[in-house]
């Protein structure tokens, strides 16, 4: 069992161990104390806990860590495809496979800072190849950086032998942890434009100030500004989120009545959770054979008053 209260100073450290239902995970730990876990099923982000020890995502009590279920909350990992918005599964597939440490990925850039960091790979396979015929390799850097922010880095290259391109979609399903999610305000994203998912998609304009939240949301800002801000007014925190190659940004919160109709989430748990996802749906990504495409996620958690 983990200490919930960080020591005060360690050794980075990145370890794979078991994990719930003897799932494999990557923990990873920064010197002062900041931690993270990622499972290889789904390439999953499961924990970010700041250097007080203090979880920063959401995980349902009720997730279920068992195969073909994707795990609820954390970091779900949505490819080829966001939500319905194709044929195939409800968010792709990518979040229910197996995934691989990558020993020997390729090179990042020079001014990559962080030391503690995991190198996961998927790659199609023929099971996959009958519902998406492309082949490809995803890779996903998770990476903690010395003060304590999480990074995620996918980059997905297109190795189709055939000379086709193929088009995906793509989000960072990102559930974060919040005090009570009537005390939580979104910066950033004010007076653009979005579809909103509960109501056959449509086109709308956000108005007013930032966006606060007293019913079920399931909205896909487009066009949105590469920094937002989640404010935690009750918890003094707020979240800042960098992204780069991921153009939308998807707000959700179930509430109460999608709450009680999801197996594996607690019904009152809407109240202390809030997904803000960068993504990319509006406009698909295509890539021809041999290239690659590239999307960041920069997650912060900064006291506020
Ligand atoms: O239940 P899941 O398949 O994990 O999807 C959970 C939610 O993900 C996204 O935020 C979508 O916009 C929602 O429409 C969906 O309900």
């Amino acid at each position: 069992m983990e200490s919930e209260n960080a020591v005060a100073s360690s050794t980075p450290s990145v370890d794979v161990c078991k994990g719930i239902n003897g799932l494999n995970k990557v923990v990873l730990r920064e010197s002062r104390g900041n931690s993270a876990e990622v499972y290889l099923y789904g390439g999953h982000v499961t924990s970010w806990k700041n250097e007080r020890g203090e979880e920063l995502l959401f995980v349902s009590s009720k997730a279920i860590f068992n195969p073909p279920k994707a795990i609820r909350g954390g970091i779900p990992i949505c490819f080829p495809q966001f939500s319905n918005h194709g044929s195939l599964e409800q968010h792709g597939f990518a979040r229910n496979r197996f995934w691989s440490i990558d020993t020997d990925p390729p090179p990042f850039p020079t001014n990559f800072s962080s030391k503690v960091f995991v190198d996961l790979i998927l790659k199609s396979c023929e099971e996959d190849m009958k519902i998406w015929p492309h082949s490809y390799e995803f890779r996903l850097r998770v990476a903690l950086e010395p003060g304590g922010d999480l990074m995620l880095t996918s980059r997905i290259r297109n190795t189709n032998p055939n000379g086709k391109p193929f088009t995906f979609t793509f989000a960072y399903h990102t559930y974060l942890s919040v005090s009570d999610i009537g005390e939580v305000r979104v910066e950033g994203l004010e007076t653009l434009d979005y579809l909103d998912n509960l109501q056959k998609k449509e086109r709308f304009t956000e108005q007013g100030d930032a966006i606060t939240f007293e019913s079920e949301v399931d909205r896909v800002y487009l066009s949105t500004p590469t920094k937002i801000a989640v404010l935690d007014h009750e918890r003094k925190r707020t979240f800042v989120i960098r992204k780069d190659g991921l153009p939308d940004t998807v707000v959700w919160n179930p509430w109460d009545k999608k709450a009680k109709a999801m197996a594996d989430f607690g019904d009152e748990e809407y109240k202390h959770m809030l997904c803000v996802e960068a993504a990319a749906v509006e406009n698909s990504i295509t890539l021809k054979p041999g290239e690659e495409w590239k999307g960041t996620l920069e997650l912060s958690a900064v006291p506020s008053c």
